[in-house]
């Protein structure tokens, strides 16, 4: 289904994944996220390293379902569990109504990622959600997460970035607006959205990324992917 949910004027609600959103969501992230595609096909190919046979796989804020099909249809080990998790309702259904009749080892789970435990991982992913946790929770959770990964599991971590460079941050900024308009959006949706998201999706820059991960003890994390502003990054334990 097309987005056209910022087309009126604001009533400058804060965004929400409802059920507008969900029916929409396809549309809308591949419309906004330069390289969306991509992250989900690098995420893909690190499975056949980092997933391991008897373990699960852990979908954090999983939306429709799209990365963890894409888990579902490339795992090449055996005997893995896929657990999907997101904490908006209409979102789970649309999860669950994707994955009907394709893939049998995915369990669908309405939930807080912020309250789940985290067993036998070897491969746990964030794909654009870590940035709509509050910043103070960051911490905590990537600690979690490190705790719950097997020795050799991957975290895999995609998220809109800022820089802290002025410069860089206005250059980058202009591309991902070009991208947004190329891709059918007008000046007002792009207004409307940007208000919307102002205090959901809070970045952090990629120094801080790094920071984090090395506090919870990952000593080995990469950018593997970088696509305007947005970024794909893999800690391994
Ligand atoms: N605390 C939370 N607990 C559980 N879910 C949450 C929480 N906070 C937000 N979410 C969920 O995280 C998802 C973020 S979208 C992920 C795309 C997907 N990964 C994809 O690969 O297509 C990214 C975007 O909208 O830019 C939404 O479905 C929220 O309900
Ligand atoms: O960062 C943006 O400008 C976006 O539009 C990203 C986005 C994509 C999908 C849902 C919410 C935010």
């Amino acid at each position: 289904m097309h987005d056209t949910i910022f087309t009126k004027e604001n009533n400058l609600v804060d965004f929400t994944f409802d059920a507008q959103v969900a029916d929409v969501f396809d549309d809308m992230v591949k419309r906004s996220v330069p390289g969306y595609q991509s992250m989900i096909e690098m995420i893909s190919l690190s499975i056949k390293t980092y997933g391991q046979d008897n373990t699960n796989y852990y979908d954090l804020g999983a939306s429709t379902g799209t990365t963890s099909i894409a888990l579902g249809i490339n795992n090449p080990h055996s005997n893995n569990q896929i657990i999907a998790l997101d904490n908006s309702p209409d979102m789970v259904k649309k999860c669950q109504q994707n994955l009907t009749g394709k893939i049998d080892n995915i369990d669908v789970v309405c939930g807080d990622i912020l309250d789940i435990k985290f067993e036998n991982a070897s491969i746990i992913v964030l794909n654009l959600t870590l940035q709509f946790i509050t910043p103070s929770n960051r911490q905590t959770l990537i600690n979690k997460i490190y705790k719950g990964l097997n020795t050799n599991g991957a975290l895999i971590v995609s998220e809109k970035i800022h820089f802290d460079n002025k410069k860089k941050q206005k250059q980058i900024t202009k591309l991902h607006l070009d991208f947004k308009r190329a891709n059918g959006y007008s000046e007002l949706e792009i207004a409307n959205k940007r208000q919307s998201i102002e205090n959901v999706l809070i970045t952090d820059s990629k120094q801080t990324h790094f920071k984090r991960f090395n506090t919870a003890g990952f000593k080995n994390s990469i950018c593997h992917f970088q696509c305007l502003n947005f970024a794909s990054f893999l800690a391994v334990k």
